[in-house]
């Protein structure tokens, strides 16, 4: 579960980026996060992911404070997350399942798991055919789906996807939803970041709208300030 209790936000160059935000996401749900260029969106990832503090507020992680959370344990609360940016974050040097295999032992995953894991998520994003390939020998779409499975690999309670289409072509970009929405169904929270309009009224999800650091609309069905987004 996320929480945001009028969390403030302002840079080291004066830029106030939050401007009293609360948001709070259940486990289980799916949540659409969008809003125009600067608007704050980068800003609410970067304070859950634990990568900046907030300068006021308070921020509940997956049953982590993050108000006095100690640096040893941000490891911890960063596996309750699995995070897919636009750019896929892939390893070039490493094959598909190299890729996941090393997610897995990052945290110290044994053998015996890791043959019982990555079958099961490359199965879940349609690639178990593909685990011996290089990620330049794969399709933009295809490389999204491997992220994917590595941000899965270890079974976290929430997905965040920063712009995951950012990169894909309209048919790519409605798959790779269709599969977060899959995700979704089988118990992840998800969390998408995204300005493609036309995916997010398709789905008829939460629609959370930030616009100058502030929320300005949260509703659900595809709409943003009581219309279509
Ligand atoms: N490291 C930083 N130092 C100073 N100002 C920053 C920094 N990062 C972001 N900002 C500013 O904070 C505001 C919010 O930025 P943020 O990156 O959260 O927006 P965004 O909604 O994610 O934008 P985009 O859709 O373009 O990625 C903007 O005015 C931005 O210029």
């Amino acid at each position: 579960m996320i929480r945001l209790i009028d969390v403030h936000k302002e840079y080291d160059n004066g830029t106030k980026a939050l401007k009293g935000v609360n948001l709070r996401i259940d486990d289980g749900e799916f949540v659409f996060l969008v809003g125009p260029s600067g608007s704050g969106k980068s800003t609410v990832i970067k304070l859950i992911t634990a990568e900046i503090a907030a300068t006021e507020g308070r921020l509940m992680v997956n049953g982590y404070n993050l108000n006095n959370i100690s640096p040893r344990q941000v490891p911890y609360m960063r596996r309750t997350l699995g995070i897919i940016f636009q750019d896929f974050r892939l390893i070039e040097k490493k094959t598909v399942h190299e890729n996941l295999a090393f997610a897995m032992r990052a945290i110290g995953a044994s053998n015996r798991e890791l043959r019982r894991r990555i079958p099961y998520v490359l199965q879940l994003v349609g690639l178990e055919q593909k685990a011996d390939r290089y990620p330049g020998q794969l399709s933009g779409g295809e490389q999204q789906r491997v992220a994917i499975a590595r941000a899965l690999v270890n079974n976290p309670s929430m997905i965040i996807a920063d712009e995951p289409t950012g990169n894909l072509d309209p048919q790519r970009s409605l798959e790779i939803m269709v599969l977060l929405e899959r995700i979704n169904e089988l118990g992840t929270t998800v969390l998408v970041v995204t300005h493609e309009k036309a995916l997010v009224n398709r789905f008829a999800k939460r629609v959370v709208a930030i616009e100058n650091g502030r929320i300005i609309s949260d509703e659900t069905g595809g709409y943003y300030n009581g219309e279509k987004v």
